[in-house]
């Protein structure tokens, strides 16, 4: 295939986001609806809890075979699959009256969401060159879905609609993207058949310290969602039962930790984008600050000290460190990026199914013990970066020259913003030059500007090449200024 456009990449971006909207959408839909199913299903609410863990069942169940699937038979098809299944789940969970169906659908619902993911996440890697902005992006989709379903189903019980609507919209929504997407061009994958020479079982060829990385981002896989879903769960009660908040002030910590996750996204996002800190880095200080506001979170009692730590609590656990973790992991074996993605989303599966089960249990002896668990996890999220990071220059510094590269990334960066700014300004000499009739051309000034640098020049054996480089600047600036004075004529 050929390398896509722009304007393919843009489009397919899009739907790809889409379907996580309609992913957040389906993370919630049974949990928010619980009442009207279990009527129609003629069941307790405790069943209806029930058929929900089989979501949690269909993603273990999936995640590995569906990621050797997306790296063997290419994204695009894995994709769909995962599509039309969560279609057959909306639609299907409407119209069945026998919740042992219902649990069938929601292990179908899990099938699809590690479907999407084993076929979205590799996607992204391969259209933005292995950089993992795009990815953290699709949290947000995944938020902006979470926020609004809630909302819509509220209106539309205050205005007496049916509870089934939401599920059309989300199965119409995938049905028509799925046509979208199969008529999309998707980019170029890593050939199928290194997946065996570089596969993740060829354990003979991989040194210790990839060993411990592999160790270290699995379990991280764990930990990472484990933090998140232990938090959700717990806060709102912890609000309540620990700190006497009222039920408002207490539903508020979740909706800040929420909207701190969307902030972390975009945050994350530029930050990558630029180039302007190492992404293991980022992990090191997201994963310590997250622990520190968590720390505030569980022992502070001031409410407005544990209402603002939450929000930094969203931005730095849920504002996309998973999705880092990921593509971290991926770039360590780029011709398997479906098989890794599956691995890292069973172990956060792993973490859906587990906490629920330890958090119920200390919540035996109190809230404050279930919420105050996810330290323990937070502090471990923490300890594995720092000997990640560890690991990941080591064997950085042995093999290749990537921390070199993004800081030339990062003085780039600067230098560019530094040019721009520059041109600005003698864009704005240029204009007034022209107003007073005065030539561009000016020998006093550009000899004190090349004298002034010889002077501030401290590796005397580069002199020649700051000279050449403030040469090339003066003839571009210039330039830039005829080019400003012409426009002005002619206008
Ligand atoms: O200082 C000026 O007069 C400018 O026009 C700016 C500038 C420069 O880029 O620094 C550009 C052209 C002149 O020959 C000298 C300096």
């Amino acid at each position: 295939m050929n390398a896509m456009t722009k304007s393919n990449k843009i489009r397919l971006s899009l739907s790809l986001y889409l379907n996580y909207f309609v992913h957040g959408i389906g993370l919630l839909i049974l949990t928010q609806n619980m009442r009207p199913l279990s009527s129609e299903w003629g069941t307790s609410i405790a069943t209806v809890s029930y058929v929900i863990s089989g979501v949690g069942i269909g993603r273990l169940l999936a995640y590995y075979l569906l990621g050797s699937f997306s790296d063997r038979f290419g994204r695009k098809k894995i994709i769909l699959f995962g599509m039309i299944s969560y279609s057959i789940f909306f639609i299907g969970i409407l119209f069945t009256k026998d919740f042992k169906v219902a649990y069938l659908l929601a292990i179908l619902a899990g099938v699809a969401n590690s479907a999407l993911d084993s076929g979205t996440y590799p996607t992204f890697l391969e259209m933005n060159r292995n950089n993992g902005a795009a990815s953290i992006l699709i949290k947000a989709a995944m938020s902006i879905g979470e926020f609004v379903l809630p909302l819509y189903i509220g209106l539309n019980e205050n205005l007496g609609g049916w509870y089934g609507l939401s599920f059309i919209f989300a199965a119409a929504f995938l049905l028509i993207n799925a046509l979208l997407i199969s008529y999309s061009q998707f980019p170029l994958q890593a050939r199928t058949e290194k997946v065996v020479e570089h596969g993740l079982s060829s354990r003979g060829k991989m040194s210790k310290s990839k060993i411990g990385l592999v160790t270290i981002l699995s379990l991280y896989g764990y930990t990472s969602m484990a933090v998140m879903i232990l938090f959700t769960q717990w806060i709102t009660l912890y609000g309540v039962d620990v700190l006497q908040m009222s039920n408002m002030q207490a539903h508020f910590l979740l909706s800040l930790y929420s909207i701190g996750s969307i902030v972390g996204v975009l945050l994350i996002f530029t930050l990558l984008k630029s180039a302007l800190i190492r992404d293991s880095t980022l992990m090191v200080v997201m994963n310590s600050l997250s622990l520190g506001f968590l720390l505030i979170v569980c022992f502070s009692t001031y409410h407005p000290a544990v209402t603002i730590a939450s929000f930094f609590f969203g931005i730095t656990a849920a504002g996309g460190v998973m999705q880092i973790g990921l593509t971290i992991f991926c770039s360590m074996f780029p011709h398997a990026k479906g098989r890794v993605t599956a691995i890292f989303f069973s172990f956060g599966s792993i973490a859906s199914f587990t906490v629920p089960i330890f958090t119920g249990m200390l919540s035996n002896s109190g809230t404050a013990y279930a919420l105050r668990s996810d330290l323990v996890i937070a502090s471990f999220s923490f300890v594995l970066w720092i000997i990640g990071h560890r690991l990941l220059s080591l064997s950085n510094d042995r093999t290749n020259y990537e921390t070199e590269r993004s800081q030339i990334n990062f003085i780039d960066y600067w230098i560019l913003k530094l040019l721009q700014w520059r041109f600005k300004l003698a864009k704005s000499i240029g204009i007034k030059k022209m107003n007073q009739g005065r030539p561009i051309f000016d020998p006093f000034r550009e000899k004190k500007i090349v004298s002034r640098i010889d002077r501030l020049v401290k590796d005397h054996e580069n002199r020649d090449h700051y000279h050449e480089i403030f040469q090339t600047i003066l003839t571009n600036s210039k330039q830039c200024q005829t080019n400003i004075q012409e426009k002005g004529r002619v206008k």
